[in-house]
């Protein structure tokens, strides 16, 4: 089947100024109902600590003759046996168990930040001492120690309480942190910066802390608890200073006065409801804190709920019956990828029409951004929010049955499918690795997912097999990944790719890493496989001129849509959008005669806004008035040189009016 025109997008206003951008991508992370939640209870905590004594007069120690009084207008929580006012009481509470709280986890943290981070870092001697001191402190039962010291203190004041709580809260959150820097110290990003020649203490503050924002907040926050639950303990015990009120302390009067034997309910329920309701909003602020320190959960602008929606009513595509050709294996139609929603959403997919058929090897190219990886990440369906499919179909068509919707796919079925029928090689071998396994244990794990049925023997077999295959001498087979060359590891990605024969292999940029020599022997490789094995190949890359060696079809991508579409020795003899000719004169042609390399000048537009006419125009220097105002739809060319499938997206060539 021949790729389909695409419909032209309805142009969208402007998209919004980059202030307002900015302010939008701040206040999501502030978004979610728990975060708000959290905020909201945490802040009515915060203005009744602060403010509430000031403004509930009553003295929480004064007596009076309304004793034990369930609540009422008067006395809104109710009173004591010697007639106290509980909801004075409560409000000084908070003040005084937010200050323990809010002190020890101030404490805590500041000390685990700087053993953690100086272990971690430094390494050596210093990390063996400092570990050494924060696991004697792990492996102290901290309550037991924290009753000895409290009892054996001569002051037990808040500030006491919560020194001794910080000195037996530390800890853990050191030991986390120690083993979090120890992995990031040893990170590329890491190395880039002392090869800058920034200070450690630099290196510490700007490059490592920053990654470690999440758990120092989430350590920081479960502090407070922990602080305020202890506190509560001491308190309730008698070990702490139980004239000053705080909410253990008021539960320490309703126990000594049996308030639960006489039915008071309204003494002890509103300090332990106070607890409850501090652990729950501390809980659902960490959650916000961690979307906003770490920008891949931030999801600026995106509404799950919202998106699944677009995805149920988008207006289904009317596609073609291609698979009854027999050649066809998938078959894309529509695709429409947005990264967030909303006017800040970005394109980067806009209505893509793609087939593959059976064996053949399929190029896509375009400048960096275009949508490519966006596009091969939709297909193998491992698009992670923000990124949504909002409209299209992916149909794939097995040989035994009909076409199946790979979007449509439940869980189950997409396990099945991915690795089994479509296999995907990223381009950093070392980030698609797991440096902790050997390679046989890399390539067994498939091979034990999906083919349950094999003995240890033929699992073995087979990974032997496709290491020979791919060419990695199989005595490797017991290596870890840092063990191994860069081109080894891509062979050995290419190896798990297709350990199980899949029918479709998806290349994004495979080879982008590596030397041209070691490029030229994998590639050479992989078609040699596919001429063996007969998979299909969608091969991803900004290097056309590599295309047109490999490819037997090219789909030239720019701006999130198929521009050109044809076969390599059409592309390559007479390319007919601008775009193509351009970036087939920014690289040097691995054969045949040199040319001249033109380049393409400017720069790709913002996918966020949505072009009224053709989106290379502004680059296009064969532009005209109409290119501003029509989106011009991919269609035959009516040339008479051209094939019926050379289709290419642009006004010079509409109506047969090629120039
Ligand atoms: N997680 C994300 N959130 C928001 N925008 C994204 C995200 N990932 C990609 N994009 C945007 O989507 C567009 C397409 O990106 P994509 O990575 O698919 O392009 P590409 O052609 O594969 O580029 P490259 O060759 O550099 O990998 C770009 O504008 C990019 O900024």
């Amino acid at each position: 089947m021949a790729v389909q025109a695409v419909a032209g997008a309805t142009p969208e206003p402007a998209a919004r100024p980059e202030a307002v951008a900015a302010r939008r991508s701040w206040f999501a992370g502030l978004r979610s109902a728990k975060t708000i939640t959290g905020l909201a209870i945490l802040g009515v905590f915060v203005v009744a600590g602060a403010f509430g004594p000031m403004v509930w007069r009553t003295d929480p120690s004064a007596l009076s003759d309304d004793v034990l009084q369930p609540p009422s207008g008067a006395h809104w929580f109710g009173t004591t046996q010697t007639g106290q006012d509980i909801f004075a009481q409560v409000l000084v509470g908070t003040r005084v168990s937010l200050l323990v709280g809010v002190t020890a986890a101030v404490m805590a943290t500041v000390l685990s930040l700087i053993v953690g981070l100086t272990a971690g870092y430094v390494g050596g001697l210093t990390d063996e001492l400092l570990s050494a001191l924060a696991n004697v402190f792990l492996v102290i039962p901290a309550l037991p120690l924290v009753v000895v010291l409290a009892g054996y203190l001569p002051t037990r004041g808040s500030l006491t309480v919560a020194v001794v709580i910080s000195l037996t809260g530390w800890s853990w959150g050191a030991r986390i942190l120690r083993a979090q820097t120890l992995s990031i110290r040893r990170r590329d990003f890491i190395e880039a910066a002392r090869a800058t020649g920034e200070r450690p203490a630099r290196i510490l503050l700007f490059e490592i802390l920053p990654n470690e924002m999440a758990i120092v907040a989430s350590s920081f926050l479960f502090t407070i608890v922990f602080a305020i639950l202890t506190q509560a303990g001491l308190a309730f015990l008698g070990l702490s200073d139980v004239t000053t009120w705080s909410w253990g302390g008021i539960l320490y009067w309703a126990q000594n006065n049996q308030a639960l034997q006489s039915g008071a309910w309204w003494w002890f329920v509103p300090p332990g409801l106070c607890i409850a309701l501090i652990g729950t909003a501390l809980a659902f602020v960490n959650f916000g804190i961690d979307e906003y320190v770490n920008p891949r959960l931030r999801v600026r602008g995106f509404h799950p709920r919202k998106s699944r929606r677009v995805r149920r009513t988008a207006p289904k595509q009317v596609v073609q019956d291609a698979g009854a050709a027999g050649d066809v294996l998938l078959e894309v139609t529509g695709l429409r990828v947005d990264y967030g929603d909303g006017p800040n959403a970005v394109h980067a997919v806009d209505g893509v029409d793609l087939v593959l058929r059976r064996g053949e090897v399929l190029g896509v190219a375009g400048e960096s951004g275009s949508g490519k990886s966006t596009l091969a990440y939709a297909i193998t369906r491992l698009l992670r929010p923000p990124g949504q499919v909002v409209a299209g179909e992916i149909r794939y068509w097995p040989t035994s049955a009909g076409p199946v919707d790979v979007l449509k796919m439940s869980d189950a079925e997409l396990r099945a499918f991915r690795w089994a029928q479509l296999a995907i090689v990223f381009q950093s071998a070392m980030n698609s690795l797991n440096p902790v396994l050997r390679l046989r244990e890399q390539l067994g794990d498939a091979l034990i997912d999906h083919g349950p049925g094999m003995t240890p023997g033929q699992r073995q077999k087979r990974i032997a097999e496709v290491m020979t295959m791919v060419g990695l001498p199989t005595d490797r087979a017991d290596a870890y990944p840092h063990e191994l060359s860069g081109g080894m590891r891509q062979r050995a990605l290419i190896a798990m790719a297709l350990v199980l024969e899949p029918d479709i292999l998806v290349l994004d940029e495979p080879t982008t890493a590596l030397d041209v020599v070691v490029q030229r022997q994998i590639l050479t490789k992989i078609m040699n496989l596919r001429e063996q094995l007969g998979f299909a190949v969608v091969f991803i890359t900004h290097d056309l001129s590599l295309l047109i060696e490999v490819a037997d079809r090219i789909a030239v991508m720019y701006a999130g849509r198929i521009i050109e579409t044809s076969t390599a020795k059409q592309l390559y003899e007479a390319p007919r959008h601008p775009y193509s000719d351009g970036l087939l004169h920014s690289f040097p042609l691995l054969h045949g005669p040199r040319r001249v390399l033109t380049g393409i000048p400017g720069a790709p537009p913002d996918l966020r806004l949505r072009s009224a006419g053709c989106a290379f125009q502004p680059r296009c220097t064969q532009a005209m008035a109409a290119c501003t105002t029509t989106i011009p739809l991919l269609s035959a060319t009516n040339l008479p040189t051209e094939a019926p499938d050379h289709q290419v997206a642009c006004l010079l060539y509409q109506d047969g009016e090629g120039r």
